[in-house]
């Protein structure tokens, strides 16, 4: 794993912190062959960590700095196989898939290799509707706010999937005179949705 110090910030835009991006890529259980689209990839932490694995990745953000933050980090880490699309998924995430869905989701063989992370959730109600339509077998979601995530939980559910939902907390320990005092980080809602 990549430590958050080494990627390149804008402050204003997010990174998904270093222990909730190798339980989020565990999740995804990435193969050389995957074809994966980054949903509001923000300062391309997970985009970065999964076009290293995956055969190519996509990423998707409406927020100008984040899309030039995550183009810096691709740059940094010499990755190529990316491509990065400013815009909204709702609008984005279809046109994408319509132009790899028919090499890809041709066979039962080649779908499950098109897999979905979601970093960013605004449009999601539209965002899963589109994933469900074109029958996306592995998504993992991450939220920050617990409602979020429990919706996108039930929605996906209400699509068939099976669902994994995990609730983290990071702690990091910070030396003080008598020992370590840990410092907790806000707990972050992981949804792994399989069919
Ligand atoms: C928490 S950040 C993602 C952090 C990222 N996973 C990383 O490792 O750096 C969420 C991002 O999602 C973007 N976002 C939220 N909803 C979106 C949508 N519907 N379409 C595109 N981008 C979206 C926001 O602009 C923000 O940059």
């Amino acid at each position: 794993m990549i430590k958050d110090e080494d990627f390149i910030r804008n402050e204003s835009v997010p990174l998904t912190k270093e222990e909730i991006r190798a339980l989020s890529l565990s999740k995804l259980n990435l193969t050389h062959d995957d074809i994966v689209i980054d949903i509001g990839c923000g300062s391309g932490g997970m985009t970065v960590e999964i076009a290293t694995i995956a055969k190519k990745a996509y990423a998707i953000d409406n927020n100008e700095d984040a899309i030039n933050t995550t183009n810096a980090n691709l740059e940094k880490f010499d990755i190529k196989n990316c491509e990065v699309i400013s815009g909204d998924a709702k609008e984005e995430l279809e046109k994408i898939l319509n132009n790899i869905s028919s090499e890809t989701v041709k066979t039962e063989e080649t779908a499950k290799n098109l897999k979905i992370f979601i970093g960013g959730t605004q449009n999601i109600e539209e965002i899963l509707s589109i994933i469900n339509k074109y029958g996306i077998k592995t998504v993992v979601s991450n939220t920050i706010v617990v409602n979020t995530g429990l919706k996108i939980a039930e929605i996906l559910e209400n699509y068939d999937y099976e669902i994994d939902l995990i609730n983290m907390t990071v702690s990091y320990g910070r030396r003080i005179k008598s020992g370590y005092m840990m410092m907790a980080r806000n707990p972050i809602t992981i949804i792994t949705a399989k069919k």
